[in-house]
């Protein structure tokens, strides 16, 4: 009999299936979990919940242990969420690390993701390029101009009566362009082919990342070659390459031909040419392109879709913002110094950014056993994220719903220097903390303040009737722009924006 069980091949499939689901087996979590429910055998409800109702569950979470961890049960394993207060203690430690998170949750290494492996190279070279050279950079404002003004009017148009915004596409089309124009210069900034190639690239990434966590951890170095966004993501990165290399060798030649003639030869100043320009640049053009693309279009097309909807819906700022837009370009030009001093506009934008920020922030993933400063253990592997939800608190922010463009220009103008939006500060923690902050935050908020700059001056805006409440909705630990939100737009009958943005 057992020599029978022993020569059955359907038995030793068992004992391997059986032995696999024990050594794979989700970790047991070391703190409470917050959505564990009584009958709840397959995690039914417990993921429902983490995925619908995060901001509740941490809620729930911190009135049951007041400033101390807990975790929330996710699918394949669980997230630790800790208090705002160890906040600082987080950003400190280099045992908590954003790239090993990366490459746990955004699968940076996996083939057609060489944006992310990019991005996150132990080099820290595109980091370094869009802190030195992309933040606040006069040079790079006139293209940026050029390009926001010849998207908007193609993508919003001259009609003044009023219109439905095709939303989507056209608040992503139009940071596309003006980014492009920085990141890949003036041969494919307004390319039809490229400009497709990039959102589509940027969104299929994101879609991949999504159905990839649908998968067990230890299956997704396999399943990802056949699932159809992370296909189209290799595809499109190789077609990127293609392009690119086109561009660079026309480059040469240009070049090329203007010494031979004695010519001066052209000036390119966008991230392509940095990058050629370096030798110390290790990575393919074009996957620096779509390392760009990714950090910079989504990010800052959700917010510049926010700021949209609060100002539709904020009529009263709008002649304020006007009168500040026009006086800063007035005095500064369209420079770096113009959009700084913006400051109604910063404080409006982060006044959207606090009232859309996921409920938990700074997430990073454990390399070590490490332990609180309580004495208990973040076990080695494990996930964390810091609670952000003090933002939506009355205790920190008086009348926490109300959206108040004014909000953080009276904390300007009380003293507070982290009230500006590209300032991070341990309340505030919406671009992440530490020596992974985000670098990139500069280079938004000038885009976003010429943009909307542009906006304001030729544009007016309203929130379509019964088109939703323009609240964010919540999807997993993401904020996202609530996707039933319309936008109608007429552009004004003599805006004078030449004046200003010329
Ligand atoms: C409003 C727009 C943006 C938002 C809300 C945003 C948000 C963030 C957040 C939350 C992080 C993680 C920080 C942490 O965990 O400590 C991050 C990282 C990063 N962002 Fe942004 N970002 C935006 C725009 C951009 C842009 C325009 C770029 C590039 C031009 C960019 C490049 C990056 C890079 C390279 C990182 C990784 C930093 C690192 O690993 O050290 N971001 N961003």
């Amino acid at each position: 009999m057992i020599v029978d069980l022993a020569s059955d091949i359907r038995v030793w499939l068992a004992v391997a299936v059986a032995s696999a689901a024990y050594l794979l087996r989700p970790s047991k979590a070391p703190f409470p979990v917050i959505n564990e429910y009584p009958g709840d055998y397959f995690n039914k409800r417990a993921l429902k919940e983490a995925q619908d109702n995060v901001r509740s569950l941490i809620e729930h979470g911190f009135a049951r242990y007041p400033d101390k961890p807990f975790a929330i049960k996710v699918p394949y394993g669980y997230k630790i969420i800790l208090p705002a207060s160890l906040a600082n203690w987080v950003k400190s430690k280099r045992e908590l690390d954003h790239v090993q998170l990366v490459r746990d949750e955004y699968f940076a290494g996996l083939p057609g993701f060489e944006s992310q492996t990019v991005l996150h190279h132990p080099d820290e070279y595109v980091k370094r390029m869009i802190t030195t050279k992309l933040g606040q950079n006069d040079s790079t404002m006139p293209a940026l101009n050029t390009a926001l003004a010849a998207a908007i009017d193609d993508l919003w148009g001259p009609s003044q009566d009023w219109h439905m915004l095709n939303w989507h596409a056209d608040t992503m089309g139009i940071i596309a362009r003006a980014a492009s124009t920085v990141f890949v210069g003036p041969e494919k900034s307004s390319d039809p082919e490229w400009l497709s190639l990039v959102q589509d690239y940027v969104l299929s990434y994101f879609g991949a990342v999504g159905d990839l966590h649908k998968y067990p951890v230890w299956s997704r170095r396999i399943v990802n070659w056949f699932l159809p966004n992370a296909s189209r993501c290799r595809r499109l990165q190789v077609q990127a390459r293609v392009i690119i290399e086109d561009v660079l060798s026309k480059r040469r030649a240009a070049v090329n031909k203007a010494q031979v003639e004695g010519k001066q030869p052209p000036v390119y100043n966008d991230a392509l040419e940095w990058g050629q320009k370096d030798p110390e640049c290790k990575h393919h053009p074009a996957d620096m392109q779509l390392a760009l693309a990714m950090a910079a279009m989504f990010t800052t097309s959700e917010m510049f879709r926010q700021i949209l909807i609060d100002v539709a819906r904020h009529p009263e700022l709008v002649q304020p913002l006007r009168d500040e837009v026009k006086q800063k370009l007035s005095t500064h030009g369209v420079t770096v110094a113009a959009t700084s001093n913006m400051v109604l506009l910063d404080s409006v934008m982060k006044e959207s950014q606090r009232l859309s920020a996921p409920p938990a922030v700074v997430e990073r993933a454990v390399l070590k056993d490490t332990a609180l400063p309580d004495g208990r253990v973040l076990p080695h592997g494990s996930h964390l994220l810091v609670d952000a939800t003090h933002l939506g608190s009355k205790d920190v922010y008086p009348d926490p719903e109300e959206f108040d463009g004014y909000r953080f220009l009276h904390k300007r103008e009380a003293g507070d220097k982290s009230s500006s939006f590209v300032q991070s500060s341990p309340d505030f923690l919406v671009f992440g903390a530490g020596r992974h902050i985000c670098p990139g935050r500069f280079f938004a908020a000038n885009e976003l303040k010429l943009a909307l700059a542009h906006i304001l001056l030729k544009y007016d805006i309203r929130h379509a009737e019964g088109s939703g409440d323009g609240k964010p909705w919540s999807s997993g630990f993401f904020a996202v722009v609530n996707p039933l939100v319309k936008v109608e737009v007429k552009r004004r009958a003599d805006d004078g924006a030449a004046e200003f943005l010329a």
